[in-house]
């Protein structure tokens, strides 16, 4: 079969980091198909809001063939400061609701600015956005669902939600295991789990949200899935094993198609790791994504359970740690440790030889970029996926080491003791060592996943894009062409 010559893509992430960064590299991915398999090409455009464009043309630098277009983000949002148009400069994560139901004022530009555009052939949009499927549905274009998350998560999300597992009867323990019916060996809490799901009442702003979203996604094509398919296969199964549900189609790991950095100007950071190279001490990478809440007594007893451990380490992270903890800590560290308020470029931290083990909240890009570098993992989730990613990294694939909370609830304490005890079984103990050896063989999968011809993601975005990219009739009805 052969497919018409050119394409026009439409991207629209969710205005999250996390969402927006996987999608981008979709873009790039995209883009190197083509060069692969030049009987098919495409222009992408990428949808977002003014204050998100310079981080996506940043992003984009190495691609400025792909266009963005900026919608204006809605205003007077009630509980939004103005000016914030990404989750991340969110004064609180519980303004999730309104802020995710404000992008719904974007669908009108969305609609007007899509008509005077070249011929969309699908388009990929969050899960998150959920009016989009309405725009794809009267502009007849096959609407892909990206959600962010792995077939693991979403694989036990739905059985929980069919199953009532929480709600019929209701469970009132937070940290009672319960098994999750479609995979036995899986014990889940309730705390693992998002309030919408575990929620008696089913009813609220949140859940109504939740089940827009779940509608527009049943309407899709497909689900796009940033993750590969020997890594979760029995769980890309399952989630493909439901007749009526849209397909899943890994095409990760995402993170692979970042471009090879230039060597000019090395950040301080990237400096402090060549010389822990040079001592030869292993360095623990400390980050904990874009939008996790960490309370200042939290903050504190983590800054101590690192300096307790006597592990080098280097933590990324928005706040004023010696501010929250007091006088002194940096001056303490000095040698140990380096702590950096910036953008950082994660991806390259994670690769530096130095990096030995990565203490994260175990948002998925991070995860997954940790396994695609083969570093083993501290995981330490803290809300949405990040417990179910934890469980899936911990128990499932065994590339990492768990900290517990104090009560066992998912936003338990975590004290400095069990912290410094978990730091060193994961950089010095035995559990860290089988982590480590288990996260190489992914890592080498991961990279194989993506090999033209042969790779299981490469072979899955070939498929898609045969699949999507046949020219339409005039009816809309879709046609190959040979
Ligand atoms: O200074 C920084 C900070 C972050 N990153 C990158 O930003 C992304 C962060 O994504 P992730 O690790 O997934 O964390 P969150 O920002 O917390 O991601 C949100 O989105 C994810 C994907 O849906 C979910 O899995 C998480 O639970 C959710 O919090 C990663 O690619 C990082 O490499 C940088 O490059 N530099």
């Amino acid at each position: 079969m052969a497919v018409s010559a050119h394409h026009h893509v439409v991207l629209f992430p969710y205005m999250s980091k996390g969402h927006i960064i996987p999608l981008l590299q979709f873009g790039r991915l995209l883009l190197r198909h083509h060069r692969k398999e030049p009987t098919i090409s495409f222009t992408v455009t990428v949808f977002t809001t003014p204050k998100n464009q310079p981080f996506i043309s940043d992003f984009l630098s190495d691609a400025p063939e792909i266009k963005v277009i900026s919608l204006p983000f809605p205003e007077n949002i009630t509980g939004i400061p103005p000016g914030v148009e990404s989750t991340d400069k969110l004064p609180s994560m519980s303004l999730y609701v309104p802020f995710t139901r404000a992008t719904k004022l974007l669908q009108p530009f969305f609609e007007e600015t899509l008509k005077n555009l070249p011929q969309v052939s699908f388009m990929v949009s969050d899960g998150f956005l959920w009016w989009t499927s309405e725009s794809a549905a009267k502009f007849k274009i096959p609407r892909l669902v990206f959600y962010g998350i792995n077939s693991y998560a979403s694989a036990v999300v739905i059985s929980t939600f069919q199953h009532k597992l929480f709600t019929e009867p209701e469970i009132k323990s937070d940290t009672e295991p319960v098994t999750v019916p479609n995979f036995p060996w899986i014990h889940v809490k309730k705390c693992d789990l998002d309030h919408v799901l575990t929620d008696p009442k089913q009813s609220g702003p949140a859940h109504e949200l939740f089940v827009d979203q779940m509608i527009s996604t049943t309407t899709s094509h497909g689900f796009l899935v940033n993750s590969f398919y020997e890594l979760e296969s029995a769980f890309v199964d399952n989630n493909n094993n439901h007749s009526g549900r849209p397909k899943s189609w890994c095409v990760g790991p995402l993170c692979l198609t970042d471009p090879p950095k230039s060597k000019s100007a090395k950040p301080a950071w990237i400096h402090w790791l060549d010389r822990k190279r040079e001592e030869g001490r292993p360095v623990l990478y400390v980050a904990f994504g874009t939008q996790a809440e960490i309370s200042d007594k939290q903050l504190k007893e983590l800054a101590l359970g690192l300096e307790d451990s006597k592990v080098n380490f280097l933590w990324v992270t928005r706040k004023d740690v010696e501010e929250t903890i007091g006088e002194g800590f940096n001056d303490r560290i000095r040698e140990s440790g380096m702590i950096v308020r910036d953008w950082v470029d994660q991806w390259e931290i994670l690769s530096h030889e130095s990096v030995k083990g990565f203490l994260s909240h175990c948002g998925w890009n991070s995860a997954q970029e940790s396994i695609c570098v083969g570093v083993p993992l501290l995981a330490w989730p803290m809300m949405a996926d990040q417990p179910l990613n934890a469980k899936m990294v911990v128990e499932e694939i065994k590339v990492g080491v768990r900290v517990e909370t104090e009560d066992g609830s998912v936003k338990g304490f975590v004290t400095r003791e069990e912290l410094s005890r978990k730091v060193k079984e994961l950089m010095e103990g035995k559990t860290g060592k089988t982590a480590r050896k288990n996260v190489k063989e992914y890592s080498k999968m991961a990279k194989a996943a993506l090999v033209e011809g042969t790779g299981s993601s490469w072979k899955n975005l070939d498929l898609l894009l045969k699949e999507l990219c046949k020219s339409k009739e005039p009816n809309g009805a879709y046609k190959l062409s040979d």
